[in-house]
């Protein structure tokens, strides 16, 4: 085994039509897990020059908190001894599709969408700040919880705690979105019915101390200049908390019926959910009577009065194999409580008044968050428009931009589900795998004086010396000297067209040899010593001529022996450096040990620190234009070693190939397991890229046949393969892969196609039919006529019943995740025989 670990998780029956074998698709569901922290610190060590440009560009402590994140987990010595490392078992169930209740212990404690966490990390930051209730206050609380307590004694399992209101997530752009897009009616129902409960049992629960004051109960701690920013941030909280579990059984395919009142009518499995009901009661929160403490147990409940609607769901009478089943209620008699959670309300409400929405006056769940950050009571004090940013690293810049949460409607119409466990202690190991914690923030000062004080010596001294070694600011070097193509103005060819094949084309072509020879320049990078001509490496697609074919729109036509492009043509003519590399002098971390040299610090290691000193004074750190063209792309410069562990050797990448390329520990597993796995030693890369899995599959002894849409693409990864010494075993075709598959054989086919652009990962689930180009289920059906053995690279949260029902009807799959750093990243699909047999 080559990564870390790997683990089944579960097997999954999935069954089309009724529980028969021949309408099953069996779905193991697997997670390897690789570590490569070490070479990221690699990339740590030039990321000054990704720092400078992000500073210039105002974007700096995005990156920075990218790199302390991995810092932070660096820190983390055993990957079990700290609980929270990997993301939570939860959201890892539900990404693959599994009911949490065979994962994570308790999905109410431990169900916290990966976004919000380092949200929530801030908000616990600022509670801890707050002024406490006054003494009188706790009194109160007091009083109220020991009654509660005795009410809810049968309600146990569904209080909520203290740790759940701290856990609970803060406002999100991301939740925002979710607002609109989500079952709002259904939410506002449940809201309307138990928020005001919701939030006023919260509010004494974490004020559960022994000094609460007696007359808690009659406060308005809304109105109350000492607890109203925390009653505030509570109700944001609270909203946000149980919005989220709203929307995650909503997903899972319930229904919320809503009771209408206090009164409890039993959940009924089946009926629809009711439009809101008026109710005939108020919740009267200054009344300590067991009937108010009773509807607050119901109102708690609540959430678990969430049906399977089995209608909905499509699936038949026949039972899953998993039942959820919704509890009793309780039935009280009477409900007169008045919940204060309105702050523009300060008496009690009238009867019939609870069917106002529990959030008018805070936050009306039907407003996109940006209003809600206006009101008042939030006051500013929860930047709800914030959003968490804990994760991503690898991802498109783009995704800052615009994070829309896409609703699944899928193909996921399996009549039944059955799930096995395949490992003991799956689910206490992933207790302690929760890397969304938040970072730490570590913030290095500076004086204001014209000298740089450090509190952390090495590191002000690394910008201390860059500032100084930097004296052309780099925004200067690229604005005024380098006249580089609008990167930002030359989309992905994922979603190319004949546009974007040309501005590639412009760029890099490997038709142009002045190309060619910018490739083996500059960039600090070694002189590829005249690599063997790429264009007698490159096979062309013959042009089909029916027009549609994207390779047509580019008019590609491609000869064994050379390579002819109309828009490369006419591109030979731009000035030859739009591409040229340029070097800046960044220091590295070496350079700023060289710096102590001369002050001195190192006096004393003499003649061998003076050899190092002079060895890396020669190494100059270089900045590819795409790179320095934009900022957002910095990020990965510091990830480089991630993605090719030889970078240095001459490694080239263009903007596609940054943020999309597969990081060499997850390509080396995947070329691993095919080896292991079938006898032949062909393998088709159908979307080579930039070579990250063309090249793995070389060194693993494969045969590969690389094929690209993209003749730049073909010339990076002839390059990145020169570099590992495997070009030999790449051969390279540049075509449209949909128009040639049927002419190609082999033993494997890797299928790592463009995921439809830069915001895969906002999607809430991805639907490889839908949301790729080429269509997802096309290129899968393609690669059949070629063989059975199947890799599919598809984003983590791709739908899993979606990708599995490929296999078709009697057939097998295997879905692992793979989680670098413990983090979850991407997941690799087996169809074949590259299922690892239990
Ligand atoms: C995500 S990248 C592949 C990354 C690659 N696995 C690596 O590690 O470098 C997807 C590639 O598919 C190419 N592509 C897009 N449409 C294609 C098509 N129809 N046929 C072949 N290649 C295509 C793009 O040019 C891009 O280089
Ligand atoms: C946009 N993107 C990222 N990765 C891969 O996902 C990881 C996490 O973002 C990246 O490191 C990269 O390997 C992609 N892989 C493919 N095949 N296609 C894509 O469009 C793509």
């Amino acid at each position: 085994m080559l990564c870390v670990e790997w683990n089944q998780v579960a097997e999954m029956c999935l069954y089309l039509d009724d529980l028969e074998d021949d309408s099953r698709i069996i779905c193991l569901c697997s997670r390897a897990f690789f570590n490569d922290r070490n070479l990221y610190y690699l990339g740590l060590k030039g990321v000054d020059s990704s720092k400078k440009f992000l500073r210039d560009f105002g974007d700096y402590e995005e990156a920075e908190k990218d790199e302390l994140e991995e810092l932070e987990v660096s820190n983390v010595s055993d990957v079990a001894a700290e609980e929270g490392d990997v993301d939570s078992e939860a959201e890892l169930m539900l990404q693959m599709g599994l009911p949490v209740q065979f994962g994570g212990s308790s999905f109410e404690k431990n169900f916290v969408p990966l976004e919000t966490r380092a949200k929530e990390h801030k908000i616990r930051k600022k509670k801890k700040k707050k002024a406490k209730c006054s003494k009188d206050l706790r009194e109160s609380i007091k009083e109220a919880i020991d009654g509660i307590d005795e009410v809810c004694e049968d309600h146990a399992s569904t209080s909520i705690d203290q740790t759940d209101m701290e856990e609970s997530p803060a406002t999100t752009g991301e939740s925002a979105t979710d607002v609109n897009l989500s079952s709002q009616e259904g939410w506002e129902q449940y809201w309307n019915q138990y928020g005001q409960g919701l939030l006023w049992q919260g509010w004494i629960t974490k004020h559960k101390e022994p000094d609460i004051p007696s007359d808690y109960y009659n406060s308005e701690p809304w109105n109350c200049s000492t607890t109203k920013e925390e009653w505030a941030v509570h109700y944001n909280e609270s909203y946000w908390h149980y919005y989220q579990e709203f929307e995650y059984w909503a997903q899972q395919g319930w229904t919320f019926d809503g009771l209408g009142d206090c009164e409890g009518k039993a959940a009924q499995v089946g009926h629809p959910a009711p439009s809101v009901q008026s109710t005939n009661h108020t919740l009267h929160m200054p009344s300590t009577s067991t009937e108010s403490i009773d509807c607050l147990s119901d109102c708690v409940t609540g959430l678990k009065n969430i049906n399977l609607d089995l209608k909905e769901m499509e699936r038949d009478s026949k039972p899953l194999s998993v039942i959820y089943e919704s509890l009793p209620l309780q039935n009280p008699e009477s409900l007169e409580a008045h919940c204060p959670c309105d702050p523009g309300e300060s008496e009690p409400r009238d009867v019939g008044s609870a069917d106002r929405d529990a959030s008018s006056g805070h936050a009306d769940p039907s407003q996109p968050v940006s209003q809600l950050s206006k009101n008042p009571l939030l006051g500013g004090q929860v930047p709800i428009n914030e959003r968490s940013d804990d994760d991503d690293d690898d991802e498109p810049p783009e995704c800052k931009q615009a994070k829309i949460k896409r609703r699944y409607g899928g193909i996921s119409h399996f009549k039944h589900r059955t799930l096995r466990y395949l490992e003991k202690g799956i689910k206490h190991r992933s207790h302690f795998l929760d890397m969304h914690r938040p970072v730490k923030n570590v913030h290095i000062f500076f004086s204001e004086d014209s000298e740089v004080k450090p509190i952390k010596s090495k590191t002000v001294n690394k910008v201390k010396n860059f500032l100084k070694g930097l004296g052309d600011p780099t925004g200067d070097v690229l604005n005024e000297k380098v006249p580089l193509p609008n990167v930002e103005d030359s989309p992905s060819s994922s979603d190319s067209d004949c546009v974007d094949q040309s501005n590639a084309s412009e760029s890099t072509g490997p038709c142009r040899p002045a190309d060619k020879k910018d490739l083996s320049e500059g960039n600090g990078h070694p002189d590829l010593n005249q690599p063997p001509r790429l264009q007698d490496r490159i096979t062309s697609q013959p042009d089909e001529g029916d027009g549609s074919s994207q390779s047509k729109e580019t008019n590609s036509t491609l000869t064994s022996n050379s390579i002819w492009c109309s828009d490369c043509a006419t591109s030979a003519e731009q000035p030859s450096d739009t591409r040229q590399l340029f070097s800046l002098q960044i220091p590295d971390y070496l350079q700023v040990e060289a710096e102590d040299l001369d002050n001195g610090s190192f006096s004393k290691v003499g003649d061998k620190c003076k050899k190092k000193k002079k060895k890396q004074k020669k190494k100059v750190q270089s900045l590819p234009p795409e790179i320095a063209a934009d900022p957002h792309l910095a990020k990965y410069w510091a990830q480089r070693y991630r993605l090719f562990s030889r970078f240095d050797e001459g490694i080239k990448l263009d903007e596609e190939g940054w943020f999309s390329v597969t990081p060499e520990k997850i390509a080396e597993h995947i070329a691993y397991r095919v080896r292991q796995c079938i006898s032949g030693a062909v393998v088709v890369d159908a979307f080579c890229g930039v070579g990250g899995n063309a090249i793995q599959f070389a060194l693993a002894g494969m045969h590969v046949i690389a094929v690209d849409i993209d003749p730049v693409k073909l010339d990076l990864a002839y390059n990145n393969a020169l570099v590992y010494g495997v070009a030999d075993r790449i051969e390279l075709i540049c075509a449209d892969f949909m128009c040639i598959a049927r002419d190609l054989k082999a033993d494997a086919v890797f299928l790592s196609p463009p995921w439809g652009g830069p915001d895969y990962v906002s999607a809430e689930t991805f639907d490889i039919k839908t949301m790729m180009s080429p269509d997802g289920f096309e290129i899968f059906q393609l690669s059949q006529q070629i063989t059975k053995n199947i890799i599919y690279f598809v984003p983590r949260n791709t739908d899993v019943e979606q990708v599995a029902s490929l296999a078709g009807p009697g057939g097998q799959v295997e879905i692992e995740q793979n989680f670098l750093n413990k983090k979850l990243k991407t997941m690799t699909v087996y169809f074949g025989d590259l299922i690892r047999k239990l």
